[in-house]
């Protein structure tokens, strides 16, 4: 027997009804038959990630996640499968417990699937292994060889900005304290700072272009399957397609400007390419090339010190993992397998059970009162348990130094001491326009 289509009624019509269909079974599904659909939570986070996407890119999630946790305690959902969690356990039992990340680390192979690093592997054990190949170059003992490039760094910021200084024109910090970050992870990284400082540009607009494509990722992480056979996908990356990928061209360069470099020092590569000839079947030249992209990412992010990493925490997306099989308890609550648990850190670091009644101000004698050890257990501005971020000793040093040293050499004031501060929180809080004028101590 053959049924026609009714009058009126076309293919595509059909199609988009039962697509339509489609999408409200799930959307009810995820509303009402859930885990997690007892939690509360914005709505449209109850059947779908839009809330955490038009946050991120509304440049704010950090007190979106704050207000929503003061309103509605503990446990917040701010996705369809993802709860964010500020409770007091959850440090120890999300990120101190070594349990899966978030497929959203995915996307951080860069500039594809090739270039795994410790970062874009979700597994622990995994991941673990990875960072033993690299681990060596981010440590203590390894950093402190640096301290003279980092000197010599500081003070090449400071002849900048006294030149900045004699003709009175506003020093826009943000870009200053990017180009010396830039400055040093090439002094660490390649025997050579990229030049940044010295031009006094943001050299083949790295930094800029860097903005664009910190928020892609962040975004793509959520699409991590589209997005690997998309932009994600190496015949894209051979043809140069993938958004804004200067850093990374910029990197390739370094690198082969090193090759070139009669006078490389122990740098962080030269441990790499040692482990890259000792364990060719653990190490490859890709894992080196995804290791130096990535710490050039991250390391050319730093900014302030111990209470301003509290309150204005450099990473501003929870840091995401997955319940493990056997499900997991917080504060009394049971998650099941599978669950995505999120710890964001400025949650943690303005809750005022954890930091007292004055969490949300800028008071860095809390440290040194009785109260301070208490307060170690959530001070997590690096992350913490196996994921924690391996470049805190150099970061620590690098800013310590040129924080000290700047307010000690420069009276600072505002162009407009009525503005506030302003930056954009997608993955990392990144500060922009801000003006100051700056003038030598003691200077007439
Ligand atoms: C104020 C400065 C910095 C802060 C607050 C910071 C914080 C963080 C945080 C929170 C993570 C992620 C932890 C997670 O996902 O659970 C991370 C990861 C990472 N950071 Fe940093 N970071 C800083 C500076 C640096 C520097 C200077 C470098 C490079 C030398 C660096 C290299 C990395 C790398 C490579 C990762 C990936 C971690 C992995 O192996 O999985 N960071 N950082």
């Amino acid at each position: 027997m053959f049924f026609g289509l009714a009058e009126g009624v076309s293919y595509p019509t059909i199609a988009a009804t039962l697509l339509f269909a489609y999408i409200l079974v799930v959307a009810i599904r995820r509303r009402y038959f859930s885990s997690i659909s007892d939690i509360p939570g914005p709505f449209v986070a109850s059947f779908s990630v839009l809330w955490e996407i038009w946050s991120i890119i509304g440049g704010h999630i950090e007190f979106k996640t704050i207000a929503l946790h003061e309103k509605l305690g503990y446990f917040v959902r701010i996705s369809h499968n993802e709860v964010s969690v500020s409770h007091p356990e959850g440090v120890r039992k999300i990120l101190l417990n070594p349990i899966r990340k978030a497929d959203w680390y995915k996307v951080m192979a860069l500039l594809d699937h090739r270039f795994q690093t410790p970062m874009s592997e979700v597994d622990p054990k995994m991941r673990v292994e990875r960072a033993k190949n690299v681990a060596a170059a981010y440590s203590l003992s390894h950093i402190i060889k640096f301290e003279p490039y980092v000197d010599g760094a500081i003070s090449l910021l400071s002849k900048r900005l006294d030149e900045l200084a004699s003709v009175s024109k506003p020093v826009e910090f943000d870009k200053w304290f990017n180009y010396m970050a830039f400055d040093v992870i090439g002094e660490v990284t390649f025997s050579n700072a990229f030049g940044f400082l010295e031009s006094g540009k943001d050299l083949g607009g790295s930094i800029a272009n860097s903005r664009v494509l910190t928020l892609y990722v962040t975004l793509a992480g959520f699409f991590y399957s589209f997005h690997k056979y998309t932009l994600g996908n190496p015949i894209v990356n051979k043809l140069n397609l993938m958004p804004q990928q200067h850093i990374f061209d910029t990197t390739k360069r370094a690198i082969q400007m090193r090759q070139k470099n009669p006078d490389v020092r122990n740098d962080m590569l030269s441990l790499w390419l040692q482990q890259l000839k000792e364990y060719p079947d653990r190490f490859k030249e890709n894992d080196m090339y995804g290791v130096v992209n990535a710490t050039v990412g991250a390391g050319a992010d730093t900014a302030c010190l111990k209470e301003t990493w509290r309150l204005h925490t450099p990473v501003a997306l929870g840091l995401a993992r997955v319940v493990p099989k056997e499900g997991l308890t917080i504060g009394g609550r049971f998650f099941e397998p599978g669950t995505k648990l999120s710890i964001h850190q400025w949650v943690i670091h303005r809750s005022k059970e954890s930091f007292g009644e004055d969490a949300n101000e800028f008071n860095p004698s809390r440290w040194l009162e009785p109260r301070g050890q208490a307060m170690e257990q959530y001070y997590i501005p690096f992350g913490a348990g196996y994921n924690s971020c391996p470049g805190r000793n150099l970061a620590r040093l690098e800013v310590s130094k040129a924080a000290s040293t700047l307010v000690r050499d420069f009276d600072i004031r505002q162009v407009d001491p009525k503005q506030s501060w302003t930056y954009e929180c997608h993955f990392t809080a990144v500060p922009y326009g801000w003006p100051c004028y700056v003038t030598r101590r003691g200077a007439l």
